[in-house]
């Protein structure tokens, strides 16, 4: 008998370690002291594994923004009211959102999707509208996903993978009103420490703000974490439990894309907690990864560390859509574009050693 979820665990693509060997081989032809671009040679050298030629190219980026509401909501937990999820997805209809920019500053295909709001927006077409729910239930509640919503969540990020034609990088972004909290819970889960420990002001809570979110996420996790560390897969009935929508799609996505050979680039705090749930699904997916930036909300930090992740940014950033990974994209084509146009000393008449 087949479960739906079966494809889940199908394993990732291959990685040509021969390619990524040549391609450190090259990078100490290359006119300049070995090692010296830093982590810049080993974006190469990733490339080129993933990519199976020494010389690789990041020309065509894919940005997929997943947008869904949060029933958590109606405990106060966002500095923002709910209708600004479809809201801002007018915008990002209409081109004025930071992804926006972004993505034509790169040249990256575009689009969004649209998982479950409690407003509609107006301007997303249909067929960009899935209306798996008025938005997750209310996490405190009851569990904020069904089985299949989290089943239709998360086949719906594969099957916005599957309909990419050539695509070299693949960035998830997120737009959900009260999302930090179910990326904070699902950390809180897994780790198996108070949620508090993950909470912070997300778009812009003060203080008592954050400590009302602290008392709900707490009370969140003391329903679930028995739950949860009992459950066949941990990952998944966090990831159920507490949502969203657009979480649960970016986790499908990133898990095709690996299957499907494509590097995925992670934006922020709560896509790397749709990778977490990802990657424990799969751990082969960290080797297609990269992660952009370190969030400010403040336990990014900790979060990355725990995973033993060096991200390539860290701006202070903390606005979602995939806005981190977007403005990492010139940075991943210029160390390609080192590795590949730079002279060789031979080439260039340059002694190598003393
Ligand atoms: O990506 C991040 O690191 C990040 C950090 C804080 C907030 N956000 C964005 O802000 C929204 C969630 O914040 P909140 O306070 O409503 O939970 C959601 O739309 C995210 O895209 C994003
Ligand atoms: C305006 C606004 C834009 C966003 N983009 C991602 N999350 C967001 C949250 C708010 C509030």
């Amino acid at each position: 008998m087949t479960h739906p979820l079966d494809w889940l665990t199908t394993p990732c693509a291959r990685i040509d370690a021969d390619s990524a060997e040549a391609a450190r081989a090259y990078q100490n032809t290359l006119t300049k002291p070995p090692g010296s671009l830093g982590r810049l040679e080993e974006i190469a050298v990733q490339f080129a594994g993933w990519q199976h030629c020494v010389k690789p190219e990041l020309n065509r980026v894919a940005i997929r923004v997943f947008a869904g509401d949060h029933g958590l909501c109606k405990q106060n937990i966002s500095a923002f009211p709910q209708q600004v999820t479809a809201q801002m997805i007018d915008n990002f209809v209409a081109g004025g959102a930071a992804i926006n920019v972004l993505s034509r500053f790169c040249h990256a295909d575009f689009d969004i999707l649209n998982l479950g709001t409690v407003a509609q927006p107006a301007l997303l077409a249909a067929d960009k509208n899935l209306h798996l729910g008025a938005g997750t239930a209310d996490a405190s509640e009851q569990p904020a996903m069904t089985q299949e919503q989290l089943i239709a969540a998360l086949n719906a990020g594969r099957d916005q993978v599957d309909a990419l034609a050539d695509c070299q990088l693949f960035i998830g972004g997120e737009m959900g009103i009260g999302n930090t909290s179910s990326a904070s819970l699902i950390y809180a889960l897994l780790a198996d420490r108070p949620a508090a420990e993950f909470a912070g002001p997300g778009t812009g809570l003060s203080i008592a703000g954050v400590t009302h979110k602290e008392t709900v996420l707490n009370r969140v996790q003391d329903k679930y974490q028995v739950q949860v560390r009992t459950s066949e897969s941990p990952a998944l009935a966090a990831l159920q439990l507490c949502g969203g929508f657009e979480i649960a799609a970016i986790c499908g996505a990133y898990l095709r894309c690996a299957q499907r050979g494509i590097p995925v680039l992670v934006d922020g705090f709560i896509t790397s907690a749709a990778f977490m749930v990802a990657q424990s699904l799969q751990p082969q997916l960290r080797d297609w990864s990269l992660f952009a930036h370190c969030s400010a909300e403040p336990a990014h930090r900790n979060v990355l560390e725990q995973l033993n992740i060096q991200p390539l940014l860290d701006l202070e950033m903390r606005l979602g859509e995939g806005s981190g990974a977007a403005l990492a994209v010139p940075l991943l084509q210029q160390a390609l574009a080192l590795h590949g146009q730079m002279a060789t000393f031979t080439g260039a008449g340059v002694d190598d050693r003393l």
